[in-house]
C-alpha cells in the first residue's frame, strides 16, 4: 500500500483508473461502446448493471485480459496496452483481484494460496513468505489455524476472506472484487462489507467491487457506477443514483428490494416509499 491517507476522501484529481471511449466486441457482438469510467484513490466503487451487460468484461479489460477495439485505459497513469514489460509488472503488483468463481486453488492450503502471487512477483525466503502470509490471514479476520487448512475445509465466508488475503498478498493499492458477497448469507455478507470498509479506512485501499448486493451498495460504497446500454450510464454517490432518470436505474434503486435496505438519510428513496404507502 503506497499511502495511508485515511481521513481524506478522494477528490477529482485522485483518479487512479481512467477509462475513456472503450469499445469491446467479441466477433460481431459488441459489449462495450464508448465506455468511460473513473475510479478514485481510497474509494469503494460499487459497479452494477443488469446480468450479462458486461461488468466482468470491463473488469477483465481493465486488467488487460480482454482485447479492446477502441479507447484508452490508464491505471496509475500507465496505459497498460502501450506499457513496457517492466511498467506492466509494476502495475500488476499494485492491484489484487478476487474473481467471481476463481476463489482458491483447491490443492493448496490457505497459506500456500496466499503465497502464489508472492512466488510469482517477489523473491523472498520461505520464512518471510510464511510470516507475510500469516499477517494477511490476520488482516482478513481469519484464525491463525486457517493457514494450514484446505479450501474444502473452509466455510463460504472463510473462502472469501482467504481469497481476499491472496488478493492483498502484494500490498496492492487497489483490489478488484467480482461479486465478493455472492453465495454468502446476509450476516456473512455484512461482515465482509465491514472488512472492506475497515481496509479502506486503515490502509487507504481502493476497492472496485462488481456487485448485485444492494446492502453492499447502500452500506459500503462511496460511489456507484451503473453499466447499461454498453457504457457507464451514470456514476456518483448514492444520491445521484436515486435522482437519475433512467428506467433500469429507477427500478433498481427505487424498487421493492431497494426500499427494504435504504435508510431514512437517503431521503429520495424513503420519500418514494412514503408516497407509496
Ligand atoms: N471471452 C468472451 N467471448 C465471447 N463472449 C463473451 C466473452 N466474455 C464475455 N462474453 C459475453 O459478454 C457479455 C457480458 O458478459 P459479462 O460476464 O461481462 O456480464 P456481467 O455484466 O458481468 O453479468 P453477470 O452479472 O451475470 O455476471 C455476455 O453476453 C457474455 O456471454
Amino acid at each position: 500500500m503506497a499511502e495511508t491517507e485515511t481521513s481524506e476522501r478522494p477528490t477529482d484529481d485522485d483518479v487512479i483508473i481512467r477509462v475513456r471511449g472503450v469499445d469491446v466486441s467479441f466477433g460481431l457482438k459488441q459489449i462495450l461502446k464508448d465506455c468511460n469510467l473513473d475510479v478514485k484513490r481510497g474509494e469503494i466503487l460499487g459497479f452494477v448493471g443488469g446480468s450479462g451487460m458486461g461488468k466482468s468484461v470491463l473488469l477483465r479489460t481493465i486488467l488487460g485480459l480482454n482485447q479492446k477495439q477502441a479507447g484508452t485505459i490508464e491505471v496509475f497513469g500507465v496505459d497498460y496496452e502501450k506499457a513496457s514489460d517492466e511498467e506492466r509488472l509494476a502495475v500488476e503488483q499494485r492491484w489484487g483481484v478476487l474473481f467471481q468463481h476463481g476463489a482458491l486453488f483447491s490443492s493448496l492450503s490457505v497459506m500456500e494460496n496466499i503465497q502464489v502471487p508472492m512466488r510469482e512477483y517477489l523473491d523472498l525466503s520461505p520464512k518471510l513468505m510464511d510470516e507475510l502470509a500469516r499477517l494477511k490471514i490476520d488482516l482478513v479476520g481469519l484464525q491463525p489455524d486457517a493457514a494450514h487448512k484446505y479450501p474444502s475445509e473452509l466455510s463460504g465466508g472463510m473462502i472469501k476472506r482467504a481469497a481476499l488475503a491472496r488478493a492483498l498478498a502484494l500490498d496492492p493499492d487497489i483490489v478488484f472484487l467480482d461479486e465478493p458477497t455472492s453465495g454468502l448469507d446476509p450476516i456473512g455478507a455484512a461482515e465482509f462489507d465491514e472488512l472492506i470498509m475497515t481496509l479502506r479506512d486503515t490502509l487507504g485501499l481502493t476497492v472496485y467491487m462488481v456487485t448485485h448486493d444492494l446492502d453492499s451498495l447502500f452500506q459500503a460504497c462511496d460511489r456507484i457506477a451503473v453499466l447499461g446500454q454498453k457504457r457507464v450510464l451514470v456514476e456518483g454517490p448514492l444520491q445521484t443514483m436515486l435522482e437519475f432518470d433512467d428506467p433500469w436505474v429507477k427500478s433498481y434503486f427505487h424498487g421493492k428490494r431497494a426500499r427494504t435496505v435504504v435508510t431514512p438519510e437517503h431521503g429520495e428513496a424513503s420519500m418514494a416509499e412514503r408516497q407509496e404507502n
